[in-house]
C-alpha cells in the first residue's frame, strides 16, 4: 500500500493529488468511460503541471475512507492545495467533506467523467460547495486544469 504523504519539501510548496476508491484500476476499469490511462499515468501528468509551475505534488490512493480522511488530516499545513477524486465517495461522504472543510487547504474536486451526464447518484456531491473549483468531464486532463488552477492560486493570480 502506497504511504501517506510525507512532509513538503524545503523551498517549494507541494500540491496533493488524493485519489479515491477503484481509482488504481485506472487504465482497466471500464476504459469507454475512463478511458486507457493508468493512475501512474494520472499522478506523472500532475507532477509534470505541477513541475512546470515550481510546485511539486505528493500523490496517493486509497480504497478506504478512513485512509483518505488521514491523507487530507496529512495536508494541513504542509500543502499549498489538494487535487482531489474521491471516487464515490463524492456521493457518500461526509468524513471526507469534514475533513476538506476541517484542514482549510484549497481544494479542487475532479472527476474524469462528467457526472452530471451519468447516474442519478452520481449527481449530488458532498465535496462541491465546499470546494475551490470542480472539473468534471474533462478526462485525466482535468487533474491538470486542477494543479495549474491551484498553482495560479497561490501564487494570487486565480
Ligand atoms: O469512481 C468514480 C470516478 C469518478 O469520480 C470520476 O472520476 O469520473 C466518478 C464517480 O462517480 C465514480 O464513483
Amino acid at each position: 500500500m502506497t504511504e501517506a504523504p510525507s512532509a513538503t519539501e524545503a523551498g517549494r510548496g507541494t500540491i496533493l493529488v488524493l485519489n479515491g476508491p477503484n481509482l488504481n484500476l485506472l487504465g482497466t476499469r471500464e476504459p469507454e468511460k475512463y478511458g486507457t490511462a493508468t493512475l501512474a499515468d494520472v499522478e506523472q501528468l500532475a507532477r509534470d503541471a505541477a513541475d512546470a509551475r515550481g510546485l511539486d505534488v505528493e500523490c496517493f490512493q486509497s480504497n478506504h475512507e478512513g485512509a483518505l480522511v488521514d491523507a487530507i488530516h496529512a495536508a494541513r499545513g504542509k500543502a499549498i492545495g489538494i487535487v482531489l477524486n474521491a471516487g464515490a465517495y463524492t456521493h457518500t461522504s461526509v468524513a471526507i467533506r469534514d475533513a476538506i472543510s476541517a484542514v482549510q487547504v484549497p481544494a479542487v474536486e475532479v472527476h474524469i467523467t462528467n457526472v452530471h451526464a451519468r447516474e442519478e447518484f452520481r449527481h449530488h456531491s458532498y465535496l462541491s460547495d465546499i470546494s475551490k473549483a470542480v472539473i468534471a468531464g474533462a478526462g485525466i486532463l482535468g487533474y491538470r486544469f486542477a494543479v495549474e488552477y491551484l498553482a495560479d492560486l497561490n501564487a494570487g493570480k486565480a
